[in-house]
This record gives structure tokens, C-alpha cells and sequence, in this order.
């Protein structure tokens, strides 16, 4: 590499994309060119959604993402990968079908399956996702309900989510970072708490929670931000507790915004300085 002319690690997104530009492969991107990440995106599914909720929604064909996977795979030096919606378990097996060919380094597996506003963004069977790439997977970042549907069992405190952070390692991912932003109770309603299980440690991460309704797209932006830093060449654990951070900025950075009606996106360009001005 030029040190004048550095160039930026490439990373990808497998992604559904959010019309409203708050969640999926659009959050992916903007998380990635944050971080002076190229961002290159692999499209499942188009989603007809906005701050309310999701309208409408179609899956890409399996022929069409086969060949997205190739023209980017098959082009760019990927460094790391990162999963949100794929929509069914054909998709999925296409995904761990690359990812057994190794050609989905650094992979963080976000098992995306129901939008905050309550609507399905999986048609399948949730335990496909601990079979298909649970071995697969460097991180695996369930929110609170997905972890439940994942194990088949209530989550109802930090105790129940470091067992559940241990049980999911068990099927293979290196790391399990069971977030707690949906997790309700006294302690919660100060911190919001994420419990990790990373090379058979138990961590507990917590940031101050924010006074905010534009949380829409936290969860896409947290794994793609771990995705960025292992590109970036960060240790794990320190690129899953710098995402986290970076979720945090984002979110007080973007608390008075009001972008549509529902909640909203959150700031992922906190750092950089407005160029608006
Ligand atoms: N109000 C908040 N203040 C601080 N951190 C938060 C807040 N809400 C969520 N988080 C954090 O944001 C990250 C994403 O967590 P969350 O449980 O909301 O994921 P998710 O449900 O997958 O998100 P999404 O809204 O994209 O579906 C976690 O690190 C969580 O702790
Ligand atoms: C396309 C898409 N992916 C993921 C999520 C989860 O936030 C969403 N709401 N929409």
C-alpha cells in the first residue's frame, strides 16, 4: 500500500434494505463509511418501510444473490462480513454455503427476525441460524427476543442473558453478544446492558441508556460497527466494546432528530464534522 494514498479495508453486508434508511444494508453503509470502511452490500431482500413499520416486503432470488456474492467476492480483498435479514432459510443456506467454502472471513452474524415495530422479517425456522452458522461465525449478536426464539426459553434478566450468551457459544460462534436494549426492570432503565462471551470470558457491557425514541436500526449498526473494527484489525473484543460506543455517540447524537414520525435513525456520522455548513 501507498502510505500517501492509504486505502480503505473492504468489508460487505448481506443485507435487507430499509427504504426509511434507518436499518439494513442502508445503516450497514453509512456504519461502514463511518468508520473509513468501503462498504460492499450483497441485497436479500427489499423492504417497503419507514419509522412506523415495514408495508410491504419481497426476497431477492437465490440466482441473484449467488451472483452478487460472486461479483464482490470474486473482486475486492474482503476483510470482514457481516449478516442482517435473510429472510428465509434458503437464503441462509446460500450464506452458509459460501461461508463453508471459507469465502466469509470475519463473519458477524446478526440472526435478524422480527423489527422493533413487531413485524417478521424471517420466514423459517430460527434454529436454522445456530446449524447453518452458528459454526461459521466469528459473532453472533442476538437482541432479547431472538436469543429467546434461538434457545426456546424466556430472557427475563442479565443473569438469564449470560446463560443464554453460553449456550449459543456452545453452537460454534466464537464470540455471542446478547443485547439487552429490549431488556426491561430498574437497572435497565439507567444502563442498557449487552452481555459478551468472547474466547470463553463473560463480559458485561454496559453504557449509560439514552433518553431517546430514535432508536430505529441500533442492532444493524452494532454488528456492522464490529464488522468495521475487525477490519480495521481491531482485537475482538476491543471491536465489539468500540461498536458499542460508537452505538451510544450515535444514538445521543441523534436524539433530537425527527426524521418521520415513528422512531427514528440514529446519527451514524457523529464524528465527522458537518460539511452541510
Ligand atoms: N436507549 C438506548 N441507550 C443506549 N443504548 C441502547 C439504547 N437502546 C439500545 N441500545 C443499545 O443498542 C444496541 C442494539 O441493541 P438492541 O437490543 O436495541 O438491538 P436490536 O433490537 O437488534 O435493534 P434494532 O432496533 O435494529 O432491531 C445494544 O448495544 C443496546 O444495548
Ligand atoms: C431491512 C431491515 N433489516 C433489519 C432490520 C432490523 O432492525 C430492519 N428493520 N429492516
Amino acid at each position: 500500500m501507498n502510505r500517501n494514498h492509504p486505502q480503505p479495508p473492504v468489508a460487505l453486508t448481506i443485507a435487507g434494505s430499509d427504504s426509511g434508511g434507518g436499518a439494513g444494508l442502508q445503516a450497514d453503509l453509512h456504519t461502514f463509511a463511518a468508520h473509513g470502511v468501503h462498504g460492499t452490500s450483497v441485497v436479500t431482500a427489499i423492504t417497503a418501510q419507514n419509522t412506523r413499520g415495514v408495508t410491504a416486503a419481497r426476497a431477492v432470488g437465490a440466482d441473484l444473490v449467488r451472483a452478487q456474492l460472486d461479483a464482490v467476492l470474486g473482486d475486492f480483498a474482503v476483510a470482514a462480513v457481516k449478516t442482517g435479514m435473510l429472510g428465509s432459510g434458503e437464503l441462509l443456506a446460500v450464506v452458509a454455503e459460501y461461508g463453508r467454502d471459507d469465502r466469509l472471513p470475519n463473519l458477524v452474524v446478526d440472526p435478524v427476525m422480527v423489527a422493533t415495530t413487531g413485524d417478521t422479517l424471517f420466514e423459517g425456522d430460527p434454529t436454522a441460524y445456530l446449524r447453518g452458522l452458528g459454526p461459521l461465525a466469528t459473532v453472533l449478536t442476538p437482541n432479547l427476543i431472538e436469543a429467546q426464539l434461538l434457545l426456546g426459553r424466556a430472557i427475563a434478566s442479565v443473569e438469564e442473558m449470560r446463560e443464554a450468551a453460553r449456550a449459543l457459544a456452545t453452537f460454534g460462534p466464537r464470540a455471542v453478544l446478547v443485547k439487552g436494549g429490549h431488556l426491561g426492570g430498574p437497572t435497565a432503565e439507567k444502563a442498557a446492558i449487552d452481555v459478551l462471551w468472547c474466547d470463553g470470558q463473560m463480559l458485561d457491557l454496559a453504557a449509560p441508556r439514552v433518553a431517546t425514541r430514535n432508536d430505529h436500526g441500533t442492532g444493524c449498526t452494532l454488528a456492522s460497527a464490529i464488522a468495521a473494527r475487525i477490519a480495521l484489525e481491531h482485537p475482538l473484543t476491543q471491536a465489539i466494546a468500540g461498536a458499542k460506543a460508537y452505538v451510544t455517540e450515535a444514538l445521543k447524537a441523534g436524539a433530537a432528530w425527527r426524521l418521520g414520525t415513528g422512531p427514528g435513525p440514529v446519527h451514524h456520522h457523529h464524528g465527522r464534522k458537518s460539511t452541510a455548513l
